[in-house]
Order: structure tokens, then C-alpha cells, then sequence
């Protein structure tokens, strides 16, 4: 058993993964403090969903340590994993709801398969989640009756159902308007000091993820890049930090994924050139 810090919910030491051949990250290094939300930026395919699946061991690290409260995730068997994961939480991108089960029964449904609760005090909880979402008066609403915020936050209620340590959020705020993105923002930041948990958030989305991150991790082609608070990185003079926050889309960043240059694919290089113009 490895000890990580008592400050730390979570650890990451020397992590490499990849995929195939293909090395997804690199040599990462990340602690997340308990009590904390800690946003982990980067651009498009940089390896932030990949985090988040080492984390709850649904992938295995190549190289290194991935720690949950002293326990190596790595090298769990699945009945070791399955006792784990029931103290993580994970908002998936677009975390999908049942169509075919109401809001209270979509909230229900990790706690009816977790535990042993009677139906009543089954109820009093998924009313206190949904309570804690601002839905509890939606709990009869079947998803499609429901707006997309709506149903991010059903999701969310679903996700705190067993009160767990650690909450991963994966783009949260991905197709949300700009209303429903700062509620979820803000329910994000209540509902980890409320539960007393560890909060990871996924995004791209600069300014509300600074405005609720205690500590951000910021991540270029699978290798952490910079850290801090948001207010350090805020004040960063690094040309890719600075592009990624400015949101330019000229700079050290490739908006293009690699492949031959444009005028070659419309037959326009230089030694091709003469000839045809
Ligand atoms: N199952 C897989 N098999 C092979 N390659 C994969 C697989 N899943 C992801 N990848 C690749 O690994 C890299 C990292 O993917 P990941 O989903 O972690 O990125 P991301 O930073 O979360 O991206 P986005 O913000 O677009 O969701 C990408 O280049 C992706 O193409």
C-alpha cells in the first residue's frame, strides 16, 4: 500500500497511458486535494476523458500510480474496483438519462441497486437530492418533458445519489445555455462543499470553470503543461496558456489535426505550382 498525503483524496505519480501503440499521457503527476473542486483544462483530444477512465479503473495506467485513498486503482481485481468506484461519482459528457423512467426513478436507480434501503427512506433521499438539484418538484417528469439544463441537473442529482468522495465531471457544460451553464456551475461549487467532497471538472470552458476551481491542471498533448490557481494561470505570460484562455485561434496551439498541408491536398505546392497556375 502506497501512502499518499493526508491533504489528498487522490494522486496521480508518473502516469503514462496509451492506446495501442499511441501514447495518450505522459509522465502526468496531479494531486487533488480534499475539499477542492480541481479543473483539468486542454484543448480537444489532449487526454482529459482518459483521466477520468484511469481514475475510475476503467482503464489501467501503462507506467505509474494512479492512488485513491492509499489504494493503488491499477491493479484492482473487479469486486476490489466495484467497492472503490461506489465512493466516485462521474457525470458523463452528455450524461445521458433513461428515457423510460421518470426523474425520481433515474435518481433512484443507483440507490435501488446499491443498498438495501426501504422504499420510504429511499424516497425522503432521492427528494433530498433532487432538493439539493432544485427539481424536487419535477420528480414525476418523464426526461423528455424536461429541458437540456433540467436534465443535466437530474443527472447531477443521480450522480451525488450515493454520496460519494470524489465527483468526476466530464464537460458538464457542454450544450447548455449561458443561464443553465451558470446554475450547473454554481451547483457544481455548492454541492461539493455540501457533500464534503472532491470535485475533478473536464472542460474547455474557461471562465466558468475559474470561477469555481480552487486549483486547475492544465494539459497539452497528454503532459501537463501549467498549474495553479486560476488566478496564477490567469496572470500566465506562457504563449499556449495564453492562447488556450484568449481563445485565439492563432498560436503555439493546432487547431488542425496533423495531415499534409492544405495547398498540398489541392495540388498547390511550390513544385507542382508553376505548371498548373
Ligand atoms: N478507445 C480509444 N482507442 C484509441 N484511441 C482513443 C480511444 N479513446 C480516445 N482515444 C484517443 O486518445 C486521445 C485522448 O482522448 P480523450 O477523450 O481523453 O481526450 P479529451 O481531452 O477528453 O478530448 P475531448 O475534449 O475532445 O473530449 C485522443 O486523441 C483520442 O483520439
Amino acid at each position: 500500500m502506497s501512502h499518499i498525503h493526508s491533504d489528498n483524496l487522490l494522486e496521480l505519480r508518473g502516469v503514462d497511458f496509451g492506446y495501442g501503440e499511441r501514447l495518450v499521457l505522459k509522465n502526468l503527476n496531479m494531486c487533488f486535494k480534499r475539499g477542492q473542486v480541481v479543473a483539468v483544462m486542454g484543448g480537444s483530444g489532449c487526454g482529459k476523458t482518459t483521466i477520468l477512465r484511469l481514475i475510475g479503473g476503467l482503464e489501467r495506467a501503462r507506467r505509474g500510480q494512479v492512488l485513491f485513498e492509499d489504494t493503488d486503482i491499477g491493479p484492482l481485481n473487479s469486486t476490489e474496483l466495484y467497492a472503490v468506484r461506489r465512493k466516485m461519482g462521474m457525470l458523463f459528457q452528455f450524461g445521458a438519462l433513461f428515457t423510460d423512467m421518470s426523474v425520481f426513478d433515474n435518481v433512484a436507480f443507483a440507490l435501488r441497486e446499491h443498498t438495501q434501503l426501504s422504499e420510504s427512506m429511499l424516497q425522503d433521499l432521492v427528494l433530498m437530492k433532487l432538493n439539493a438539484v432544485g427539481l424536487r418538484g419535477a420528480r414525476d417528469l418523464m426526461p423528455a418533458e424536461i429541458s437540456g439544463g433540467m436534465a443535466r441537473r437530474v443527472a447531477l442529482a443521480r450522480t451525488i445519489a450515493l454520496d460519494p468522495t470524489l465527483i468526476m465531471y466530464d464537460e458538464p457544460f457542454a450544450g447548455l445555455d449561458p443561464i443553465s451553464l451558470g446554475i450547473t456551475a454554481n451547483l457544481i461549487r455548492t454541492l461539493n462543499q455540501a457533500l464534503g467532497a472532491t470535485s475533478i471538472l473536464v472542460t474547455h470552458d474557461v471562465p466558468e470553470s475559474f470561477a469555481i476551481a480552487d486549483y486547475v491542471y492544465f494539459i497539452v498533448n497528454g503532459a501537463l503543461h501549467a498549474e495553479g490557481s486560476p488566478q496564477q494561470l490567469q496572470a500566465s505570460t506562457d504563449p499556449t496558456v495564453r492562447q488556450f484562455l484568449d481563445g485565439e485561434t492563432e498560436g503555439p496551439f493546432s487547431f488542425h489535426y496533423p495531415g499534409a498541408p492544405l495547398a498540398a491536398d489541392f495540388g498547390l505546392m511550390a513544385d507542382t505550382a508553376g505548371a498548373r497556375l
